[in-house]
């Protein structure tokens, strides 16, 4: 078990617009998103309508969780049809959109993906690096998809280009349960060398309202 108290929390999940060839992986984005959702947090994602972003928000809707999707106005249109699950918003650019997520959300789960998952994962990490949030990343490591990764980065840290505590910004499980467990901890649990006091200080997720440029799409 866990010494780490529970909380609502919001947790923003990147991961792959397609489902992956093995089966494994679209079932683990629903047993997460379902897990998710009857632990009463709620979902920000990238508000794909397809893929591994489709599978994690069904689930969580399913179990009545609150699912918050941000999209560009281009990429939206472009995927209209697809009709990505729960309340949207639309911003202007790719940076805004991930800038929303990360403001919306007291944690980031990461559930395999490509480039797209892979550059929010480190968008993230690099943020609690540099103290502009404190908020736990779990790779969730399904069929050890993201063990090369993990290998890599221990790599990084013992050349010297990341410390051990930075290092640590990113854990990682196999087990959604305890995914969640470690995303709804109270505090992060590795501190920066570089903070700023008032990033810290911000509440865990803003008013969306805060937001210039963004606009809740109703249907
Ligand atoms: C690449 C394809 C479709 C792109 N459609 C997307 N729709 C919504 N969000 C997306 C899309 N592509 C990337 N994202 C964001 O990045 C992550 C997924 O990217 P990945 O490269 O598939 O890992 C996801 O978290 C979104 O925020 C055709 O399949």
């Amino acid at each position: 078990m866990h010494n780490i108290r529970q909380r609502a929390a919001i947790i923003a999940t990147f991961c792959g617009a397609r489902p992956g060839r093995d089966l494994a992986y679209a079932a683990l984005a629903q047993d997460f998103g379902t897990a998710l959702g009857r632990r009463g947090c709620g979902l920000v994602y990238g508000a794909g309508g397809v893929g591994m972003m489709r599978a994690v928000a069904e689930a969580a809707l399913a179990q009545g969780a609150n699912v918050t999707g941000v999209v560009p106005h281009d990429l939206h249109e472009r995927e209209r049809s697809q009709k990505a699950p729960g309340q949207i918003f639309l911003v202007r650019t790719m940076h805004e959109r991930k800038a929303l997520m990360y403001r919306l959300s007291s944690a980031f789960a990461v559930l395999p993906g490509g480039f797209g998952t892979l550059d929010e994962l480190m968008e993230v990490a690099t943020w609690n690096q540099l103290g502009m949030h404190r908020k736990r990343v779990v790779l969730l490591n399904a069929k050890g998809y993201f063990d090369s990764l993990l290998g890599f980065l221990d790599r990084v840290a013992q050349d010297g280009f990341l410390t051990p505590e930075e290092r640590d910004l990113i854990c990682a499980t196999g087990d959604v349960e305890e995914a969640l467990d470690l995303l709804t901890a109270e505090t992060p649990q590795a501190a920066v060398a570089v903070t700023v006091p008032a990033a810290a200080a911000r509440p865990a997720h803003d008013e969306i309202r805060a937001v210039p440029d963004s606009r809740l799409l109703t249907r």
